[in-house]
């Protein structure tokens, strides 16, 4: 049986469901609301501000620039380890469920995937350095801002789908009335696989690149699953489908798994850091060079 146990305290009356899997999905999150609920969470203005700048500011020839300019690869030289430690005290504005500094939702979402799948320690490794790209708000990656580097993602090129969140900022987003980008297919062609999308830039992508151009060790599933984990209209509502080809939604699978681990794993109860860093450090060691390029 698969269930988490390390997750978010859930309210009194709350009757938790159990997937088919076994895993228990919480009923409530840290502040006693549902999860993702963009409409009435505690931290609704900041939430929702940094979808708006998002949503106006992710053109096609945003993504395009930016993720040319990372692609180098030139802007600093540090271990994994390093760049966790510097998410010690940045705060998600996306994030509807947490209000705690990123170190501790990596450590959150790897302890509970390693709880239930504690043979695979790729998927604790994949868990703990899913969200590391949040180091592009830092001043050593560019100091970008938040709505660069956050929050869900989605294609750009191509019409925004309505199950986007906030999805009515689009409209003050100079794509949205291009008619090369404002059509289901924009740039794209049916089945032309997720690899020849342009994504929303944010930390996703970002992690992606890192990892691959460093030579990683880590299957294709963890690399797919850095990659896509903030493609919620994808991965949740169902959209975009006809971008995928076989293999993204081979993929799929692994991402839809991790996503439980992602999301309910948020706690505002801390886990020790220097306890449970050698057993991490071991792993970084066995799948990734000491240093790599960012
Ligand atoms: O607010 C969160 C957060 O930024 C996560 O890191 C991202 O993966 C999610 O998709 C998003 O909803
Ligand atoms: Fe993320
Ligand atoms: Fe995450």
């Amino acid at each position: 049986m698969i269930a988490v146990e390390n997750q978010a305290p859930v309210s009194e009356n709350a009757i938790p469901k159990e997937a088919s899997d076994g895993f228990v999905v919480p009923e409530s999150n840290a502040f006693g609301q549902s999860f993702r609920d963009y409409e009435s969470t505690v931290r609704l203005s900041i939430v929702e501000n940094t979808y708006r700048l998002n949503h106006i500011n992710q053109t096609y020839d945003f993504v395009k620039r930016t993720r040319e300019e990372y692609a180098k690869l030139n802007k600093v030289e540090m271990s994994i380890w390093e760049a966790i430690e510097l998410l010690d005290s940045f705060v998600d504005e996306s994030d509807p469920d947490l209000e705690e500094p990123q170190i501790q939702h990596l450590l959150q979402s790897a302890e509970a995937i390693r709880k239930d799948y504690p043979n695979e320690d790729w998927m604790h490794l994949t868990a703990l350095i899913h969200d590391v790209g949040k180091v592009l708000y830092h001043s050593k990656f560019g100091s970008l801002p938040q709505w660069a580097v956050v929050g869900d993602t989605h294609p750009v090129g191509c019409a925004f789908d309505e199950s986007i969140c906030y999805h009515k900022y689009f409209k003050e987003n100079p794509d949205y009335n291009n008619p090369a980008y404002n059509t289901k297919l924009g740039v794209y062609s049916e089945g032309c696989g997720l690899e020849n999308v342009l994504m929303s830039w944010g930390h996703d992508d970002y992690m992606y690149m890192v990892a691959k151009a460093n030579g990683t060790t880590l299957p294709s599933a963890a690399l797919f699953t850095i990659r896509y984990h903030s493609f919620y209209p994808m991965h949740t509502e169902g959209a975009y489908k006809y971008l995928m080809n076989e293999e993204d939604r081979e993929n799929l699978k692994w991402v839809l798994t991790f996503n439980k681990y992602d999301l309910y794993s948020k706690s505002n109860v801390h886990i020790d850091v220097e306890k449970v860093k050698p057993y991490y450090e071991s792993l970084i060691k066995k799948y990734f060079p000491e240093k790599l390029r960012w």
